[in-house]
């Protein structure tokens, strides 16, 4: 079976990495392309600034860019979206309500109480919720799903067995080092981040301390709704590095449980979490969602980011906090599990659940 697939925000940073992972895939073949007016009527290849270290794939090269119109993309089972935020709230629901089934990588729909916001490592039991939405919007086969912040979603892969396994946490601190990829391109200016570090990353720190709790959370017996964890509390502080790919992140957590679990504890849960995108089988899940290193000194970007083909999540230095219980450092591929990996990986699971339906073309 071959699934056809749309990419919105093709020629972006998230766009090309869409590319790169569905032009491998057993199970899809990219069907059409799309971007900005800009990029319109161009191929692929004329109007891209490939900034990836493989080549473009041959059958991309001389694609027509489409516009980003529902009537463009109605072959397709399926649409990824890495679409500017500015302009993807308006795109995805006109997609939607054509009946199109949309993974989406923006922020706009993440809030939204009939939303599912997947990392599809830690909640894959959220799609529950498209029936539902199906519903409200009368739909037959199309549906929307987000995937979250790439910083939120490294996170909340190491946090998901934790709670699972010692119960609700209290509080979770967290320092990102976010690699300049996540700006998209041209992202920051080279002589603001060359030699340097940027202690600010707008809007950040709020998505990762809200996303967070949604993810978490659970949903109700009707799978009509969310249920947003409320007896945990995330404080969460952004920087850009001078990375190009992987998002590092210094963590530290209190459990509600006393006495808390030990070092020894915490590992063998994170060694021993398997996802269900993992028991389910599918295509792109890592064998391990989460690698613990032993090694003092890592995780670290350059060694460790294509962990899993980059789904994976690196964990390393568990050790005790001093005020909070126990502290380490993550990171996470934030183009790869952090943004288009997820959305594929998310589909991947929707069609094993049977909520993607592929007709017969
Ligand atoms: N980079 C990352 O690590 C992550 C990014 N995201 C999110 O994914 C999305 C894409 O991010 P990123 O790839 O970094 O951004 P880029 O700026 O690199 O790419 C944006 C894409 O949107 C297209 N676009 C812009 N304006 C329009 C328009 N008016 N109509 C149609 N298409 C348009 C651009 O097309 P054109 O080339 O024609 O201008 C381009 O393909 C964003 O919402 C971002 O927040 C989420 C998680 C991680
Ligand atoms: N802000 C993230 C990337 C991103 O676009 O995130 P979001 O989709 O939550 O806006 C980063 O800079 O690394």
């Amino acid at each position: 079976m071959s699934i056809k697939a749309g990419i919105l925000g093709a020629t972006g940073t998230v766009g090309q990495r869409f590319i790169l992972l569905l032009s491998a895939h057993p199970q899809f073949t990219i069907n059409a392309l799309g971007a900005s007016a800009r990029s319109a009527g161009k191929t692929y290849e004329e109007t891209t600034k490939w900034k990836l270290s493989s080549d473009i794939p041959e059958e991309v090269k001389g694609m027509m860019v489409k516009n980003c119109v529902p009537e463009e993309f109605k072959e397709c089972d399926v649409v990824f979206s890495g679409l500017d935020a500015s302009v993807a709230g308006e795109i995805e629901m006109s997609f939607l309500l054509a009946d199109l089934v949309v993974f989406s990588n923006a922020k706009n729909y993440r809030r939204d109480p009939t939303v599912p916001l997947i990392v599809p490592t830690v909640n894959a039991s959220h799609f529950d919720l498209i029936a539902h939405q199906r519903k409200l919007h009368s739909l037959r086969k199309g549906f929307l799903v987000t995937n979250a912040n790439c910083s939120t979603t490294g996170l909340v892969v190491v946090l998901k067995p934790l709670q699972d396994a010692f119960g609700p946490l209290e509080s979770v601190i967290v320092n990102t080092l976010q690699a300049i990829s996540g700006a998209g391109y041209p992202g920051v200016a080279s002589l603001d981040i060359f030699d340097n570090i940027v202690p600010y990353i707008s809007g950040e720190e709020e998505k990762i301390e809200w996303e967070t709790l949604k993810i978490l959370g659970g949903i109700n017996e009707a799978r009509s709704a969310f249920q947003l964890l409320s007896e945990t509390k995330v404080s969460a502080t952004c920087n850009r590095v001078p990375v190009l790919d992987g998002h590092t992140e210094c963590v530290s957590v209190k459990f509600k449980r006393r006495p808390p679990p030990s070092v020894e504890e915490v590992v063998k849960v994170l060694e021993e979490y398997v996802s269900d995108a993992q028991k389910i089988g599918c295509y792109s899940a890592p064998k391990k969602a989460i690698v613990v290193s032993r090694q003092d000194d890592r995780p670290q970007p350059r060694l460790d980011r294509d962990s899993g083909n980059g789904y994976s999540v690196t964990v390393g230095r568990v050790r005790e906090c001093g005020v909070l219980d126990i502290k380490f450092t993550l990171l996470a591929h934030n183009t790869i599990l952090g943004a288009a990996g997820s959305g594929i990986l998310n589909a991947e699971i929707a069609l094993a659940k049977g909520i993607l339906v592929v007709d017969d073309h």
